[in-house]
């Protein structure tokens, strides 16, 4: 696998193409290393469409493309792996449905037995979050930074999501983190292009 560190851009649910599409652009030239393709609002043809597109902008950027919960979506734009979490198709089954060498990500939430087992499962990567709270999903768990040092020994990158901006990141890579995933400190910014330039220049 490619080196998987740095800013994880994980994209906004919007019908507004466009304005995606453009966004998306400026985080890439801003320094988004992986670009996660998440949206739990569009219909099938919207989704696949908006996939394929952004597959090919991370792939003009040497960016990863990862598809969030869709293993057939991951498949059908050629990703380069997919995310799943607890709702979501199980490790083994994401991998076998995959490309060799896929890469297969996985929520552990707050729990670093849940990220032995995602690792013991074939995991290529644990995220451990809420680091913050976080709007975006505001009912999800706090988990403590404490688990980045916790699971450096697992031998897989560690990504934090929840609630990172430009204010509260640089805790989070001093804790560890090998990526930092941000939906709301990107998208919702006023200049998501300078935003992802301040994230990702804290791993330079
Ligand atoms: C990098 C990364 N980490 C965590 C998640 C959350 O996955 P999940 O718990 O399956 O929740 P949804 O994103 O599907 O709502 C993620 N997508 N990416
Ligand atoms: C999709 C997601 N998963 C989380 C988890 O804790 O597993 S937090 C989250 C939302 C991340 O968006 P934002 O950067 O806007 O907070
Ligand atoms: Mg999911």
């Amino acid at each position: 696998m490619q080196t998987f560190n740095g800013l994880y851009a994980i994209t906004p649910d919007t019908d507004d193409s466009e304005r995606l599409i453009e966004q998306v652009g400026a985080v890439l030239d801003g320094g988004a290393r992986i670009l996660q393709y998440r949206n739990k609002g569009s219909d099938t043809v919207r989704r696949l469409w908006q996939a394929n597109i952004l597959a090919s902008l991370a792939r003009s950027r040497n960016a990863l493309f990862i598809v969030n919960d869709d293993v057939e979506l991951a498949r059908a734009v050629g990703a380069d792996g997919v995310h799943v979490g607890r709702d979501d198709a199980d490790i083994a089954a994401a991998r076998a449905a995959l490309a060799p060498g896929a890469i297969v990500g996985a929520s552990c939430y707050d729990s670093l037995e849940l990220a032995r087992a995602a690792v013991a499962a074939g995991a290529s990567y644990v995220a451990f979050g809420a680091v913050f709270p976080s709007a975006t999903k505001p009912g999800a768990v706090a988990a403590p930074l404490s688990l980045f040092a916790e699971a450096a020994s697992l031998g897989v990158p560690r990504v934090a999501i929840g609630g990172i901006t430009a204010a509260n990141a640089g805790a989070v890579v001093a804790a560890g983190a090998d990526a930092i995933a941000v939906i709301g400190g990107l998208f919702e910014q006023a200049d998501p292009g300078t935003a992802a330039r301040t994230l990702a220049a804290l791993y330079r």
